[in-house]
Order: structure tokens, then C-alpha cells, then sequence
């Protein structure tokens, strides 16, 4: 058998099982933005079941309105109700905070009286600490810190997960599971988050950067817009799929495209003879100073 035959489920192999649901408990997402609403996708997946509907909040009434519509939500609007993260964190038993890191330590002291005891607050902001989230929270309240990606809208996200010094092993467990709703998890102290950040939350933009760089140099060779978009996403994709299909490295799987002394070799060497590695440490160093600015507040 070669590696690409599927492989026959022996007679062990369960076939037919229906996967039991997740239970999650009460849950209060503050921040309805991109990556609000990339993690509430994965809650509200069928084979999710979330204790009660999920309170979400966001400042206009119109986008409240239009998640209102969402079954599943209780939707609140800061623009019409001053108390509506106060209200929609009562009874909840975990608070995600999906609002701009700026934004946040106002959030937190608007909301710290009005949290459940022994909620678990996970914070998915870039660069704010543990210890700012812990210094502005009732002391029986636990903190995760978590970085997503936006590929969360499709269950691929990889979500980094870091524990506060006031949060158990239960709640770690928790944050896990709730963040495999929308993908892969990997656990981290924090003292890593912020480089996991630079990598994984911030990779997206510098793929589809690379998607971006590339259909323009398709459209500069003559394609329509359309042609370009197909070969450049179709390319993109197919690569990324074989990537993880084949189970071989990125270089085993390059070196298979190179072909001595041909076509793709030029364009590799122009590529690495302009700095496109080292391009992305210094990237993801500056990403990282930002981090740091966003946690000094
Ligand atoms: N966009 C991304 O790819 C990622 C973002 N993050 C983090 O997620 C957080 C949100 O980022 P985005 O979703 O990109 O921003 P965004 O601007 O799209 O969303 C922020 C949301 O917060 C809402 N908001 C603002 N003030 C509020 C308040 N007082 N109460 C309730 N809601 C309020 C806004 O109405 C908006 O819907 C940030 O802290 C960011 O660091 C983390 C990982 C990836
Ligand atoms: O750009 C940002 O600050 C956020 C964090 C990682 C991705 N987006």
C-alpha cells in the first residue's frame, strides 16, 4: 500500500458513532469584532451545547440587532444599554474578552463587581498581561489568557492558551475546550504568548499578504483579476493541504517543486537573495515590540 491509499477501518474502528456533544457552561463574549465572532462560530456549532444562550456584546445597536438574529445569542449593545456587559456577565460562568487591548482595563473595572465569584475571564487581547487582568478582578476570579487566529470562522484556528496564577487545572481544561471548538490548542506560559502572537495570531495577515504579493504579479503577467485569484488561491490552498496531508516539511516539500537548474530555483534565489527569512524575524520583532507597547497600556 502507498501512502496516498486510504486506509480500511478495521473491525475495531468505531464507524458509526455520533461524536457526544461539547458541554460548555454559561458563557458572556464581550466584543463582537473579527475575532469575537470567529470564536462564537465555533460555540454555536451543532455539536456544541452551551448552557443557555451565549450573551454577546458589542457597542452598536445595529450589529446587537443583527446578532440578535443568531440562534442561540442574547445580543446587547453598549450605544443603548451602559449596564449591558455588566448584565450580560451576571450568571455567566465564563467571560471571554474579545474587545481592542486599549479598551480592556476600562471593560474590566466596569464589569469586576457584576462577574460571577468564580468566573474564568479569558482574555483574547494582544499584549495585555495576566497580571493587569488579575489586578483589576475580584481576587476568587480566574484569568486565562489566550491568543486565537482568525481562521477560528472555518475550525482551523490555532489558539495559544496560557493559565493565570489564580486559575486550576479545571479551568485550564475548560478554555482548552472551548477554544477546540474552533481548532487546535497549544498551551504556553505566558511569557511566550507574545512571540506565539507574533506568529500564529498575526500569521494570517502575512499569508494572505504573500496571496496578495503574488496575484498582483499574476495580474502584471497578463492574467484577469479572476485568473489570477484562481491560480494564486487555488495555489495557496492546494500547498497548504498537501502541507499537512503528506506529513512532510515545508523544505522536502519545496525542494520537490525546485527543480535543479530550472524555472523555480530563479525564483527561490531572488527570493532568499532579497532576505525573505530574515524579513520575517524582523517582522515578527516588531510585532513583538508592539505587544510589549500594548502591554506597558
Ligand atoms: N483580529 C485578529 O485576528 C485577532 C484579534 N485578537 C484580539 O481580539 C481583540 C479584538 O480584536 P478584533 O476583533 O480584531 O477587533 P474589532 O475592532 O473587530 O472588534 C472589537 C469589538 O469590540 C466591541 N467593543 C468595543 N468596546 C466595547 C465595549 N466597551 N463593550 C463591548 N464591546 C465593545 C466593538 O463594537 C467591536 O465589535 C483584540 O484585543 C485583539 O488583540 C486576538 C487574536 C487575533
Ligand atoms: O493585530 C493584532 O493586534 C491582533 C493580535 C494578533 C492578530 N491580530
Amino acid at each position: 500500500m502507498t501512502d496516498a491509499e486510504p486506509t480500511v477501518p478495521t473491525a475495531t474502528e468505531p464507524t458509526d458513532q455520533v461524536p457526544s456533544p461539547l458541554a460548555l457552561p454559561t458563557i458572556a463574549l464581550l466584543g463582537a469584532g473579527s475575532m469575537g465572532r470567529a470564536i462564537l462560530s465555533g460555540l454555536l456549532a451543532p455539536t456544541v451545547e452551551v448552557d443557555g444562550p451565549i450573551r454577546v456584546t458589542n457597542r452598536s445597536a445595529a450589529k446587537a440587532a443583527e446578532l440578535a438574529g443568531t440562534p442561540g445569542v442574547t445580543a446587547f449593545a453598549t450605544d443603548d444599554d451602559a449596564e449591558a456587559n455588566r448584565r450580560a456577565v451576571a450568571g455567566a460562568h465564563v467571560v471571554l474578552v474579545a474587545v481592542k487591548p486599549s479598551m480592556v482595563v476600562d471593560l474590566l473595572d466596569e464589569i469586576a463587581d457584576a462577574l460571577e465569584p468564580d468566573a474564568v475571564v479569558v482574555s483574547v487581547a494582544a499584549g495585555v498581561t495576566v497580571a493587569t487582568f488579575e489586578e483589576h478582578l475580584p481576587s476568587g476570579v480566574s484569568v486565562v489568557r489566550s491568543m486565537p487566529n482568525t481562521p477560528a470562522v472555518v475550525g482551523r484556528a490555532v489558539t495559544g492558551v496560557s493559565a493565570g496564577t489564580r486559575s486550576s487545572d479545571d479551568d485550564l481544561a475548560l478554555v482548552r475546550r472551548l477554544f477546540e471548538t474552533v481548532g487546535t490548542v497549544v498551551e504556553v506560559p505566558e511569557s511566550q504568548l507574545d512571540a506565539l502572537s507574533t506568529i500564529s495570531g498575526s500569521g494570517p495577515a502575512y499569508v494572505f499578504l504573500l496571496i496578495e504579493a503574488l496575484t498582483e504579479a499574476a495580474v502584471q503577467k497578463g492574467f484577469t483579476d479572476a485568473q489570477a485569484a484562481e491560480l494564486v488561491n487555488g495555489t495557496f490552498a492546494g500547498a497548504a493541504e498537501l502541507l499537512v496531508a503528506s506529513g512532510k516539511t515545508p523544505t522536502e516539500l519545496r525542494i520537490q517543486v525546485t527543480s535543479p537548474k530550472g524555472t523555480t530555483e530563479r525564483a527561490v534565489a531572488v527570493l532568499q537573495e532579497a532576505g525573505l527569512p530574515e524579513l520575517f524575524v524582523r517582522a515578527t520583532d516588531a510585532a513583538l515590540a508592539r505587544a510589549r507597547e500594548l502591554a506597558a497600556g
